[in-house]
């Protein structure tokens, strides 16, 4: 189905089309010359793109570039070639056979000729694979560098700012690139067999005429197309059961795996799958680009198409009724051959440039993402400040921190009234043990993240040893800071490294990682695993079979097996480990405070309470912030606590004078520790 055109409601300028499943947003074409002016600012636009792409690409691999393109290049302009020594050896057929005998030597020369450029092409293209593999690597590599430096570099303000990255990569950009070389050298081929149909039929002066015969109808086709691709569009798929087939597929993913057999709702799943399936219908799923192609062009048009295709014959027809004297049979045979040639190379040509497009158009966001500027901005004040900077901190002690009437909402949070924090004011005096406590989403975590600044406040400000936070360059205040929270994850590296990155420095210390698993109560977990230190949790291998019988006697099975053998520790274990490199980070002796964020959540009692003791024993010389819903072990400690309610800070003080307040804290307080009292007769 395809609505065209349909006016938008707020009249935002757009149009919406539907194709398929989905609908695309376009801008409202602008007739006349403002509308040409600025479809020539888009190709502008794409231009710079392929200039950048195809200049870095030379520049990464001069030589192997051009071998390349000379190997395409060639593959190409043979067909030219070839089409000339087949025109020659009819000819010469031709004479013979109107003379009665063949020049032996001149047909074997043209054949052999044919045959030197046939082997020559094909010598120069198969030698040159090893090239090709060699510059497809190095460009891959290039990219994937460029990708992997831009993600890491992105913070979460920019990433919640913009839409999804996960569509580009490498593969689309040196996609690109082939795509270039190749319309770059179809370009080469259509010149040639132009000139070369020009130069046949100048005997009858028609070579010209002829190409407009040839092409008339692919080009009338190609430009008829609605060519999608090219234009700057939304597209977001609509369709209800189209969606719902989306979601319901995904329950059959791995991670979901436990979830749905322990839920036992496998019956389930595939009966709404089923009726979503049968809702849907036969509507094409395609990409709308793609629809649109299939659908865009009415009957009409398409049967007029066919019929021009039939012109060169018509052509040829016209020139023997009209010029019987000038015209054989083998002009006429080439003529056919190459109006064949031309229109093939046209198509090749078409689809190859609307291929580029689509995929300069990823090229261009890959582009725009590698060059965004970060939300969270450096600052140009290195942490910490010296001791004569005039500010009234004493450094030794820990990080003084302070908020002022800090309000905060998270970027892309649709609703804009909705406050994580809400004019929240405190502060933390050097080397003290602040404990935040309050319900599931007061804003608890949402302080931790201004102050390793994750993110920045929206209004108001956070001052850190009196300086406001963003004037600090990023890296030094991070160095300043151990962080541990639920957010934090085992990378899929070794355990050593794992817990070394705690402190890059003294990554390869051995005796330093086994202390900080040690305090992370982890040593016992590692000593578990056959490959100790150097278990992998998360190994990043492939490993696959393709026609392989999965009986137990068959080798290549058994090969499998081995090789997928996978390890994994519980939740708590993991924490466990996380934790391990949060104190090998205490090592680098620049840590000034230290954050906390419910890391527990897994941990058995026992190890909960060896964690926080074993924090706190480095307590000396830095801040630490506490967030966390069990009371006890850390209140008791805490020359602070902070009691959140719905964004703000309701109470604060130590525990004995919120006890006293007898308001949210002894509320919450009460409600652990009536779980522990007698039950009531
Ligand atoms: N990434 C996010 N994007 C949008 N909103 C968020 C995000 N993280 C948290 N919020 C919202 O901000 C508010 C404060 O969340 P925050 O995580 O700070 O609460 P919390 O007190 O730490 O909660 P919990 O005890 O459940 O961990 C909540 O309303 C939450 O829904």
């Amino acid at each position: 189905m395809h609505l065209s055109n349909v006016p938008d409601e707020n009249d935002t300028g757009l149009e919406t089309h539907q194709y398929g499943v989905y609908n695309v947003y376009l801008e409202k074409s602008t007739e006349g010359f403002l509308g040409s002016f600025k479809e020539l600012n888009k190709w502008r636009e794409s231009l710079s793109a392929v200039s950048r792409l195809i200049t870095e690409v030379y520049e990464l691999a001069p030589a192997l570039f051009i071998i390349y393109c000379i190997a395409r290049v060639s593959k190409e302009v043979e067909s030219v070639v070839l089409l000339h020594y087949e025109t020659r050896i009819l000819r010469i057929i031709e004479t013979g056979l109107s003379q009665g005998t063949v020049d032996p030597g001149a047909l074997f020369g043209a054949i052999l000729a044919r045959l030197v450029c046939v082997l020559f092409t094909s010598a120069l293209w198969y030698s040159t694979k090893n090239v090709q593999s060699k510059f497809r690597a190095r460009t891959m590599h290039y990219f994937d560098d460029c990708l992997l430096a831009a993600r890491l570099s992105s913070d979460l303000t920019t990433d919640a700012d913009n839409l999804s990255d996960e569509h580009l990569s490498a593969q689309a950009a040196w996609s690109a690139v082939v795509d270039f070389i190749d319309v770059f050298s179809r370009v080469f081929a259509l010149m040639g067999q132009f000139g070369y149909v020009v130069h046949i039929g100048s005997s009858s002066n028609y070579g010209s005429l002829f190409v407009l015969f040839c092409l008339a109808g692919p080009f009338l086709r190609a430009t008829h197309q609605p060519m999608l691709w090219i234009k700057p569009r939304v597209v977001e798929a609509t369709n209800t059961h189209f969606l719902r087939m989306k979601a319901l597929r995904t329950l059959s993913e791995k991670r979901f795996r436990s979830d749905v057999i322990s839920a036992n709702i496998t019956q389930f799943v595939i009966k709404q799958f089923r009726t979503a399936r049968i809702a849907l219908g036969d509507t094409d799923i395609s990409g709308p680009e793609v629809v649109a192609g299939r659908i865009g062009t009415p009957w009409i048009n398409e049967m007029l198409y066919d019929a021009l295709g039939d012109l060169p014959i018509v052509f040829s027809a016209l020139l023997a009724l009209l010029r019987p004297k000038t015209t054989s049979l083998s002009t006429i045979a080439s003529l056919h051959e190459s109006s064949n040639l031309l229109r093939q190379t046209f198509w090749d040509l078409f689809y190859t440039a609307d291929e580029f497009l689509r995929r300069i158009g990823n090229v261009q966001q890959f582009y725009e993402f590698v060059d965004r500027e970060p939300k969270v901005k450096d600052g140009e004040m290195i942490y910490p400040l010296p001791s004569d900077s005039g500010k009234s901190c004493t450094m030794p002690e820990g990080m003084a921190i302070e908020l002022r009437n800090v309000s905060f909402s998270y970027p892309g949070d649709k609703d804009a009234d909705t406050k994580a924090l809400d004019d929240v004011s405190f502060s933390i005096s050097p080397g003290q043990l602040v404990v935040i406590v309050g319900a599931n989403g007061s804003g608890k975590s949402s302080i931790i993240k201004l102050i390793t600044r994750l993110y920045d406040v929206a209004t108001g400000s956070i001052l850190i040893d009196g300086e406001d936070i963003q004037n600090f360059q990023l890296q030094s205040l991070r160095q300043a800071m151990a962080t541990l929270t639920q957010d934090h994850h085992l990378y899929p590296l070794s355990l050593a490294e794992n817990i070394g990155l705690g402190y890059v420095e003294a990554m390869n210390d051995t005796d330093l990682i086994h202390e900080a698993a040690q305090k992370g109560c982890a040593t016992d977990i590692i000593e578990k695993l056959s490959e100790k230190m150097e278990t992998v949790l998360d190994p990043q291998g492939i490993q696959y079979s393709a026609r392989v019988d999965h009986d137990g006697k068959n080798k290549l099975y058994a090969k499998l097996k081995s090789l997928s053998k996978s390890k994994d520790v519980s939740g708590g274990e993991r924490q466990r480990l996380v934790a391990a490199r949060t104190f090998m980070r205490f090592n680098s002796g620049k840590i000034k405070l230290v954050a906390v964020d419910e890391p527990s959540s897994a941990l058995d009692a026992k190890a909960e309470l060896t964690l926080f003791d074993n924090l706190r024993s480095a307590r000396e010389g830095k801040s630490m912030i506490f967030v966390t819903h069990r009371f006890g072990h850390l209140t008791k400690h805490a020359d602070k606590i902070l009691c959140m309610s719905k964004g703000r800070v309701v109470e604060s003080g130590t525990h004995a004078e919120l006890m006293q307040l007898k308001g949210e804290y002894f509320k919450l307080y009460n409600i652990q520790a009536e779980a522990f009292q007698p039950e009531e007769k």
